[in-house]
Order: C-alpha cells, then structure tokens, then sequence
C-alpha cells in the first residue's frame, strides 16, 4: 500500500456545458519518506494535482488516500507551499510562523513557543529578519518564510507547488539546496510540482510526468538513482545525470499535444547548460 496515493483519479470542475474534466484516470504512488516531483506543463492541472493531494478538492470519481485512509478535507497532517507565498502581510516572520504553530501545537506557550518558531526561521536562514513582515522582505525571503511556516507544523506530508517558479535562478538555486537539507535532515513525504526538468532530477528520487490537458493523466516515472548528497556542478559532468535529463524532456516533449510538429527537435541532441552555483561566477564560453 503506498503512503500518498491517487487512485484512477477523474476531476472536473463545473457540471453541463462548462465542465472542464482536469484530470482522467490519473494514478499516483508515493512511498513514506519519498520526494516525488511531478512534471507539468503549464495549464495540466498541476496546481489541481495538489489541491487533491491536500484534500482541498475531492476527486470526482476515484480515490485519494494517505495512510490507506480517504483524504477528507485539508489538515495539518498535509502542509501545503504555494508559488505566491500565502503570507498574512500584517504579522510579522515570527508572527507567521507562531500563528501557524499555535493552531497545530496549542500545549506549546511563552518562552518554550517561541524558540520553537526561531529554531525554523533559522532553519531557512531568516534569522536577523523576525520582526520584519512579508512586504519587507525580498521574493526568496517570503518563499523561505512560508516554508518555514509550513515545516514548523510538521506536517506528514509536504505538498510544494511549483514554490521556486517565481524566484531568480540563484535565488532559485539557493532554495533548492536549502529544501534538499531540510528533507535530508528531517525526512518527510514530499510531492513536488515542477516544470523544471533539471531541478525535478537535482531534487527528487523519482519524477512522474503528466501528460498535457485536458483528461491529464500521469505516465510512467523515472527513477532518480543519482546519489545524494547532489553537487549541481558536479551533476553537469555526470553522465547519468545527462542521460536522464535527456530521457525525461524527451518523454515530455512525445507526450506533449504537438509531438508531431515538434517530431524533428527530438532529433536533436540536448545541449549542455552551465548551472547556476550559488557563490560561483559563470564562466562565458
Ligand atoms: N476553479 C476552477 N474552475 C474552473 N476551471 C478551473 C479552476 N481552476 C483551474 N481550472 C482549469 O483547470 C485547468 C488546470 O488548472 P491548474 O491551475 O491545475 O493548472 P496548472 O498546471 O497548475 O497551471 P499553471 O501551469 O498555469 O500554474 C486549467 O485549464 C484551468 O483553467
């Protein structure tokens, strides 16, 4: 029995003339302590993927369940990180997070509370910044702080959508290897939304595809056996690396809608990309 699982999952929204089928038969399995990243592209339903998973939408016909059990509505057993942050912008970073934790963890009071809610400003390195609120904060900032916010309650499963979409390549880098540390440091059941090829392979340990919508569905997945802890400058030179990273945007591109038109590109070998490093130059060729 899988821990998170979508079983021959259909949604819709809307009824009659304005339904919108999402998703058809759409299948997903994630182990305990697995970091999963779903591949998307734009408009297939990646956001609806999550809003299932963390029970905030029910599945029109077939099963979502954690632990074997239906997912019956939103909980903090499921901790979920939006793209835009979702900060309340009149409290400030300690205020967030101590909001949050007060919900979750009532025993919790004075002195004991709060250095529980630094010990997480600390984790995304927020430290300096308590006292200041989310529109004082630059864009990685407030991504760190929701994160943060999330993690501190301690959710069982961590349901990222697509959180770094929004954020600069370095920042974005930055924040990968923050959110590797956390999960290596804390294991946890992750399901991360992308559609960033290389950062679902710098990241996860297997990466499931969905297909374009409507009536999306989800293919096979690819493994990630690359071993961890993964250097990104390293990775560039690595040949599975490479191998992989072909492999999936090669299976993206067959299932997209377009295949045929774009038929010829998949001809072509990939190119090479120089990564961002955090604290490194590029080097220009
Ligand atoms: N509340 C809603 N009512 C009706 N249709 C919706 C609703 N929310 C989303 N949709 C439609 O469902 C489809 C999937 O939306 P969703 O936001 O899940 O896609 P996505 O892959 O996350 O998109 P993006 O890449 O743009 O973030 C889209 O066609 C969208 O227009």
């Amino acid at each position: 029995m899988a821990f998170l699982e979508l079983d021959n999952v259909t949604f819709a929204y809307g009824s009659g003339s304005s339904r919108y089928e999402v998703f058809q038969g759409a299948d997903l399995r994630v182990q305990e302590n697995e970091f999963v990243a779903v591949l998307g592209f734009s408009g297939s339903g990646k956001s609806t993927l999550i809003s299932l998973l963390a029970g905030l939408e029910k599945p029109t016909l077939g099963g979502a369940r954690l632990r074997g059990e239906p997912i019956a509505g939103p909980g903090p057993d499921k901790g979920v990180v939006f793209q835009n942050y979702s900060l309340l912008p009149w409290l400030t970073c300690v205020g967030n997070i101590d909001l949050a934790v007060r919900r979750v963890m009532p025993g919790l009071k004075g002195p004991e509370r709060r250095a529980y809610v630094q010990t997480y400003l600390d984790l995304v390195s927020l430290t300096g910044a308590e006292e200041k609120k989310p529109q004082e904060l630059s864009g990685g900032m407030r991504q760190r702080l929701s994160l943060a916010r999330t993690l501190a309650m301690r959710p069982e499963v961590l349901l990222l959508d697509e959180p770094l979409s929004a954020l600069d390549a370095l920042t974005r880098a930055v924040l990968q290897d923050e959110i590797i540390r956390i999960w290596e440091e804390d294991r946890r059941t992750v399901v991360m939304i992308t559609n960033d090829v290389d950062e679902a392979v710098l990241m996860a340990d297997r990466i499931v595809p969905m297909t374009p919508g409507p009536s999306a569905s989800l293919g096979d997945s690819f493994c990630v056996s690359l071993p961890r802890p993964r250097d990104r400058a390293t990775l560039n030179f690595d040949p599975d690396f490479k191998r992989l990273r072909n492999d999936v945007t090669r299976a993206m591109l067959r299932m997209s809608s377009d295949a045929k038109e774009l038929a010829p590109v998949l001809d072509y070998p990939l190119p090479d990309l120089e990564p961002v490093i955090p604290g490194r130059p590029l080097s220009v060729a």
